[in-house]
């Protein structure tokens, strides 16, 4: 829901297609978020249990599925997801043949695989919100210590969502600047030390916000509607996303995880080719290598 109600703030879309299990929940959502037209741009809201009502969408984003409890792992969701997926996939391709899949159930990029093997669909057009959340985590911390908007700070997380994910410190900019060689309001300067603590915080900030109030749902909602924005309007913007690795930065397996690449309105244009330091690309590999050891025990 915090993905729709952000599409529709942004003004994204023209028909907004809701699909659930639950029917009483699913009314009461589509109902609600119809009471607020007078406060947002003309939208056709619909909503339904069977996928007909998504036919001919531009865009399927999908959330359904088992979250974590407090303390649990992304991966340990992995059996439960896969089984809804295996039956909420082929339906959305049967009516969007050529829609873009959008990906957030985790764990995000096992599912986004997985999504790309049960669609048929070219790799371009499956993508997996994957580390956009990460790198967000990250330049809202580095955003608030320097006391600037984060829209100054540059920089990507690559790799799983989550608990691998690899900081590249080498990107990491404020205001152009890198952020090792700039200096706080106190005078202090980053430290390789300091960013690794950083990094920490933010591999537990989904843990913290579960802790605290059960789920995680704003920065998703933000996060997504950031990519259906440049999908759609085909603005080529480049976002750490979960998208197909293999062949790139020396990954051999067939994983999904997030490389910084270049979404239009054909989905995935490209992926940037970023200069990585010998120890970031090692943890990328390792990344890849996590995931892939959990993905090839799957059967589907
Ligand atoms: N990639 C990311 O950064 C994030 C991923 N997530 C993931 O998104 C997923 C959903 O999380 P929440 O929205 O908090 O959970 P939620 O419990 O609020 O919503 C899940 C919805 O899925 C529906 N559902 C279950 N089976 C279904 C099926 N077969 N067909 C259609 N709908 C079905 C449920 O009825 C429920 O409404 C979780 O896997 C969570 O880990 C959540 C936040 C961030
Ligand atoms: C739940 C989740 O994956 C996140 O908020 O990062």
């Amino acid at each position: 829901m915090a993905c729709a109600q952000t599409c529709l703030t942004e003004d994204l879309v023209d028909e907004l297609a809701l699909v659930d299990i639950q029917a009483d929940k699913l009314r009461g959502e589509m109902l609600d978020l119809q009471h607020a037209a007078a406060f947002l741009p003309r939208v056709k809201i619909v909503a339904d249990t069977d996928y007909a009502i998504s036919a001919g969408s531009d865009i399927c984003i999908v959330t359904a599925g088992a979250r974590q409890r407090e303390g649990e792992s992304r991966p340990s969701l992995l059996g439960r997801n896969l089984t809804l997926f295996k039956s909420i996939i082929p339906q959305l391709v049967h009516y969007s043949p050529n829609a873009i899949l959008l990906i957030v159930s985790n764990p995000v990029d096992i599912l986004t695989y997985v999504s790309w093997k049960l669609s048929g669909f070219p790799p371009n057009r499956v993508i997996g919100t994957g580390t956009n959340l990460d790198s967000s985590r990250l330049r809202f911390l580095i955003a608030d210590k320097f006391d600037v908007n984060a829209h100054n700070v540059h920089g990507y997380m690559v790799g799983e969502h989550g608990d691998s994910s690899v900081p590249l410190w080498s990107t990491l900019t404020l205001a152009n600047v890198p952020v090792l060689n700039v200096r706080d309001k106190n005078g202090v300067s980053y430290s390789k030390e300091s960013l690794q603590e950083l990094h920490r915080t933010v591999v537990e900030s989904a843990y913290e916000v579960i802790k605290l109030k059960g789920y995680t749902s704003w920065a998703i909602g933000y996060s997504t509607a950031s990519l259906v924005k440049s999908l759609l309007r085909d603005q080529r913007r480049i976002y750490p996303v979960s998208v197909r690795a293999k062949g790139f930065y020396g990954i051999e397996n067939e994983v999904y995880l997030s490389l910084p690449s270049q979404l239009g309105r054909a989905g995935v244009l490209g992926v940037a080719n970023v200069k990585m330091g010998e120890e970031e690309m090692q943890k990328l590999q390792q990344s890849a290598k996590t995931i892939w050891k959990l993905q090839s025990e799957l059967e589907f």
